[in-house]
């Protein structure tokens, strides 16, 4: 999966600078940062709405328009998928619990 997502990511950013009028991705960032972190809480709220009263697909749909806006959101902020990973490589095998726990204590 995160190959995927890696090759998004790398187009993601080869498209910021290009044309807004034929680029989403530029059209997206010559927008700013707040325009994209909007567009991301919009995702984020179609794919709950979808996985409460959608089908499969739909939350596929849903969920694959989230994950690409959060990459736009990071590649903006100059944050690499590689970082998010790495949190994430961090926390396993970790209890969730213990996490949220330890998170508190910081
Ligand atoms: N994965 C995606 C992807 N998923 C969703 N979208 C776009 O996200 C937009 C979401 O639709 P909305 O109705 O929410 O938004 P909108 O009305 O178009 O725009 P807003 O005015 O609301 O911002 C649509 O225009 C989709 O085309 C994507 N646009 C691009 N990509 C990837 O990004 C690559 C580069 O795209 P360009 O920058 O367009 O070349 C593409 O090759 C794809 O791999």
């Amino acid at each position: 999966m995160s190959d995927a997502l890696s090759r998004l990511e790398a187009v993601i950013a080869e498209r910021r600078s290009a044309d807004p009028s034929t680029s989403y991705v530029a059209k997206l960032n010559a927008r700013g940062v707040a325009k994209i972190a909007q567009k991301v809480g919009e995702e984020a709220t179609e794919t709950v709405i979808a996985a409460l009263t959608g089908d499969r697909q739909e939350l596929v749909g849903e969920a694959a328009d989230l994950l690409f806006h959060l990459l736009v959101l990071l590649g903006a902020k100059d944050v690499a998928l590689a970082e998010v990973l790495a949190e994430l490589d961090r926390r396993e095998g970790t209890s969730g619990i213990a996490e949220k726990a330890a998170r508190k204590t910081d």
